[in-house]
């Protein structure tokens, strides 16, 4: 079995906006993560894979159908949670997800059924039976990922999802796309402009930055542990005192404001070790000692502000993660549109709400 998403050199120019930029890339099977700021092209691909919009150049499939030629076929087994409100304000969510599984070719029967069980794991329960008009934005939502659910897609692609979201009802939306990809073994691209939060839920996670994939990789490759260590001391000029007794016994030591970066190793010595005696030597309390783990955010921040960051993509084994081509050789890959058409580079993303 090939790649659910197969992209190469899609190129999306606006006019003037170059939205994507000779973008390659494979996805494969599980939840893949697509982050990337404002107006780095996240809806773009997505309405070009489901063949609503037309690239300017390369190409892309999903599922094995080719998204220019066969439209169709690709929205017949794919779901799609759109990003902007596109709900009939007077109409029921019962009866939209009623509508939508017929369209896509379900007798009437067969539909309500199936639109019951659907508004069923989503969580609307009495109200699926008011006007759409009068939800609140989770409940608008919850509606539009029913109706992506409802003809038993292979794929479904959901557009910020979280967007617009209270903590409550973004940690039970998040709940529910882990549900998907994990317990319904459906494929999910999912798409956010919040880092942290598609660590929780994504097996793999793309980046785009400017229309180009900056990095693609397993989730937990992302969050490998960085080397360092995390101390958190307590007392009189504690952080101060502690950075220079370790940097005297020939640790490397940066501050970060609330916590030290320790390096974890150093010549002969078991840094952990170290730590808890130096803390206990100087007086003070030792309240954090935990390996330091990269954030997705670290990705934005290792890359040089001038860099070309479009990487030629190589192809993921099947139903892989999905894998960016090597490091590009000395002098780094060649730009490979006029940049100036490009939307702003997007050095910074947000975190996650309490990051
Ligand atoms: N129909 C359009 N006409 C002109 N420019 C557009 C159009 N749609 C998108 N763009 C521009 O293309 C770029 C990519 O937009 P896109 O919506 O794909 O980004 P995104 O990553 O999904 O961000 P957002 O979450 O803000 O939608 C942006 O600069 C945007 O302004």
């Amino acid at each position: 079995m090939g790649p659910v998403v197969r992209v190469e050199h899609l190129t999306k120019d606006y006019g003037a906006v170059l939205a994507l930029d000779a973008l390659t890339l494979d996805v494969g099977e599980g939840t893949t993560g697509l982050v990337g700021a404002n107006g780095a092209g996240k809806s773009t691909l997505l309405k070009i894979l489901l063949g609503l919009i037309p690239a300017t150049g390369g190409r892309a499939e999903v599922l094995g159908h080719d998204v220019a030629t066969e439209g169709a076929a690709v929205r017949a087994a794919v779901g799609y949670l759109p990003e902007h409100d596109c709900l009939p304000p007077d109409v029921s969510a019962s009866d939209f997800v009623v509508h939508m599984a017929m369209m896509s070719g379900l007798p009437r029967v067969a539909a309500r059924e199936r639109a019951a069980e659907v508004l069923r794991h989503v969580g609307l329960a009495e109200e699926r039976y008011r006007p759409m008009g009068g939800y609140s934005t989770g409940m608008k939502q919850k509606a539009k990922l029913a109706q992506a659910l409802v003809h038993d897609p292979r794929l479904v692609l959901l557009d910020e999802p979280t967007n617009g979201l209270d903590p409550a009802a973004r940690e039970e939306m998040l709940g529910l796309v882990r549900r998907i990809g994990h317990d319904f073994g459906i494929a999910v691209v999912v798409t956010s402009h919040l880092l942290g939060e598609l660590e929780r839920v994504s097996d793999n996670v793309v980046v785009l930055d400017g229309g180009r994939l900056l990095r693609a990789s397993r989730t937990d490759e992302f969050l490998d542990a960085t080397g360092a260590l995390l101390v958190e001391v307590l007392g009189d000029d504690a952080h101060a005192r502690m950075a220079a007794a370790l940097t005297n016994a020939g640790v490397a030591v940066a501050d970060r404001g609330s916590v030290l970066s320790v390096g974890a190793t150093a010549e002969g010595l078991d840094v952990r070790d170290l730590v808890r005696d130096t803390a206990s030597d100087l007086g003070l309390g030792l309240v954090r000692l935990q390996t330091d783990h990269r954030r997705i955010e670290d990705v934005f921040a290792d890359e040089p502000e001038d860099a070309p960051v479009d990487r030629p993509a190589a192809t993921s084994p099947a139903g892989g993660p999905p894998v960016a081509a090597p490091e590009p050789g000395p002098g780094g890959a060649a730009p490979t549109a006029d940049a100036s058409r490009r939307p702003g580079r997007h050095r910074r993303l947000e975190g996650a709400p309490g990051d």
